[in-house]
């Protein structure tokens, strides 16, 4: 499967083309719309989000509940879209008009001055409007469509914050990543412990009063995926490569781990590994998850751990020190409108791309033109590898 994403934060809306996706699955807009509204949430965000209610639209690809094998096209409307019809427009502006609207300032943290550099755009807007995180509705309405597809064969993710502003929550024993989530989005950070969730609300006030920001670390499980998918034979098959690379692909998302992580470089090689056992009921099985579902780029048949680190959100209050693109004088970033912590929502869409990498590796692995099939493979293998 692959699936592209155009629009600008500021222009008409989000579009979504999703290729590959098995004919025969059961999908409605609602099952879409539920990741849409959890990714807008969260404490820390800005007023943009008091615009927004992402709704999606689906207007290929799908006929009376179930996909067809054809492209699947997806919309998201920008509300906001109203306040900027004039600065977005397509068609040209009167020059002077032109001017006055520029964006020269670039802000540090962001993409505006190497994309200006890349593109020659002397309009830093150009940059910013695409750079832009709006993009990650799009790949949570994707990642939501695989969360289904994986729904649909046995296989559930979920995600959590673990950490924000350096206040790091309590280790949580492993629960079903259903059960996760929905304890998660009940808190207004996303975080499963009560104290640390408070700390990490005051965090945030505190950063957001001295005009600053955090950012944090999230935590997404999946469980039910079966040994052996993904790949050992090429660099580019490997699926935790893939699942890393989707991780830093979001906006502010700087590392990854999987299972102990960094904490695996201290410690020794018998405190890392998961030794293999056998019984006749479950067949191979791991006492410890350490190394959080993979082994040589594929799935174990352990659950998936994988942990992203978010940035702190690079416009602030307290302005940064910058220079202007046209005089070259320099002058301080400063901004009228932003989140101040973005992490809950970020959780989201964490899972939302770690979904998308699942169920494209299963879609690839299997023959999946048509659901029925796939779902029949699947149930086969399992019970291959459980013999094996
Ligand atoms: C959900 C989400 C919301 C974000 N909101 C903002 C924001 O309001 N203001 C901001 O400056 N950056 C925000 N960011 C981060 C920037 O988009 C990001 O730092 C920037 O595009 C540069 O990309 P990089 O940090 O990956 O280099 C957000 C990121 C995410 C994932
Ligand atoms: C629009 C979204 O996030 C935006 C991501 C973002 C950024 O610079 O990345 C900046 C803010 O947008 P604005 O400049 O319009 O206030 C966020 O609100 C969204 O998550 O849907």
């Amino acid at each position: 499967m692959r699936f592209l994403t155009a629009g600008e934060s500021h222009g008409p809306g989000l579009t979504i083309i999703i290729e590959g996706l098995p004919a025969g699955m059961p999908l409605c807009e609602e099952d879409i719309n539920r990741s849409l509204s959890l990714r807008q949430k969260g404490y820390g965000r800005g007023r943009r989000m008091d615009i927004e209610k992402d709704r999606i639209q689906i207007t290929a690809g799908v006929r009376h509940g179930k996909t067809l094998g054809s492209p699947l096209a997806l919309y998201i409307e920008n509300k906001d879209f109203q306040h900027w019809k004039q600065i977005m427009a397509v068609e040209p502006l009167q020059e002077e008009t032109e001017i006055k609207r520029k964006v020269t300032k670039p802000r540090p943290g962001h993409a505006d001055l190497s994309g200006g550099i890349k593109y020659g755009h002397r309009d830093l807007r150009n940059v910013l409007e695409r750079s832009s995180a709006r993009e990650t509705a799009a790949r949570v309405a994707a990642g939501a469509v695989a969360r289904k597809l994986l729904a649909e064969l046995g296989i559930s993710v979920g995600s959590h914050v673990i950490e924000i502003g350096g206040v790091k929550a309590r280790q949580t024993d492993f629960i079903d990543p259903i059960e996760l989530d929905e304890r998660a989005n009940r808190s207004p950070v996303r975080c499963l412990d009560s104290e640390a969730e408070k700390e990490m609300i005051n965090a945030i006030d505190q950063a957001k009063k001295s005009g600053d920001s955090v950012g944090g670390i999230v935590e997404v499980v999946a469980d039910g995926m079966p040994p052996g998918i993904g790949s050992y034979v090429h660099y580019d098959r490997k699926l935790d490569a893939k699942i890393a690379g989707a991780i830093v692909s979001i906006n502010a998302f700087k590392g990854v781990e999987f299972g102990l992580g960094f904490e695996a470089g201290r410690r020794k090689g018998s405190e890392v590994q998961d030794e293999i056992f056998w019984d006749r009921e479950r067949g191979y099985y791991r006492r410890t998850n350490r190394l959080g579902g993979f082994e040589g780029g594929m799935t174990t048949g352990m659950p998936i751990v994988v942990r992203g680190v978010m940035k702190p959100i690079p416009t602030l209050y307290r302005p940064l020190k910058s220079v202007d693109i046209e005089t070259k004088e320099p002058f301080n970033a400063s901004i009228e409108r932003s989140d101040n912590c973005a992490v809950p929502s970020a959780s989201v869409v964490c899972s939302h791309v770690v979904s998308w990498e699942l169920a494209n590796a299963l879609v690839e692995q299997f023959y999946s033109d048509r659901f029925d099939q796939l779902k029949e493979q699947l149930n086969v293998y399992r019970k291959e590898a459980r013999e094996f």
